[in-house]
């Protein structure tokens, strides 16, 4: 389960990820995924779950927008991640891939790559990363489709290691659909933790409201 609460809205509190965290574990989420020093700090103190972290830098700081730099990589470390999520796409970046990658080694946690295609996939395996996801499939230009990119994640099962299908996980039967595909894992976001977008489908659904 990803917590990563909609920016500046009612959830976003530490406590309020850790809370959700719990009831996540509660329902059988086998690990977390959470954003931020802070919210990773929070959820930290109240489980020993595996947690993936990650932090967030806005466009103007970089390009490229999780985890881009060595001291995020740091500071994550320190706040308790096991797992460290750091954007892998083939796009400019203020540090490489190889260097997030090396660093997050040296700090004795393991990498994941969150890609968007499958040859970042198969570059970054090669770099020593050794969980891929699809984190970014269909965010890197042009429209975001409404479907998950279940394509990605069999071409990823393809490459080896340990393969996450994320993104767009908005229905148990394209979870379960993942790993008939190739997923060890399945991150659902925005479905179980960000209840204005959730409860907006609804909405547009029954009244023609929002988007
Ligand atoms: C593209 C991007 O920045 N994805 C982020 C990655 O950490 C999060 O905003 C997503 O919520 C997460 O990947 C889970 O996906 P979904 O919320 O679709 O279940």
């Amino acid at each position: 389960m990803s917590c990563q609460p909609v920016i500046g809205g009612p959830m976003d509190r530490p406590d309020i990820v850790a809370s959700f965290a719990l009831a996540a574990l509660d329902g059988g989420a086998a690990g977390l995924r959470i954003e931020g020093v802070a919210n990773l700090r929070a959820v930290r103190a109240v489980t020993d779950a595996p947690v993936i972290g990650l932090i967030k830098r806005d466009l103007d700081e970089s390009e490229v927008r999780i985890t881009p730099f060595l001291e995020d990589v740091e500071a994550l470390v320190d706040a308790g991640a096991d797992i460290i999520a750091v954007d892998a796409t083939e796009r400019p970046r203020p540090v490489s891939v190889a260097d997030l990658v090396a660093r997050i080694q040296t700090l004795g946690r393991i990498p994941m790559a969150d890609c968007a295609t499958a040859s970042e996939g198969q570059a970054a395996r090669s770099l020593g990363a050794n969980v891929l996801g699809s984190t970014l499939a269909g965010y890197t230009g042009g429209p975001v489709p409404e479907e998950p990119d279940l394509n990605l994640v069999a071409a990823l099962g393809r490459i080896g290691g340990f393969v996450i299908a994320e993104g767009r996980y908005n229905r148990p039967e394209d979870a379960a659909r993942a790993r008939t595909q190739g997923a060890d894992a399945v991150v659902v976001g925005t479905a179980i933790t960000r209840p204005e977008i959730v409860t907006g489908w609804f909405a547009h659904a029954v009244e023609g409201r929002r988007g």
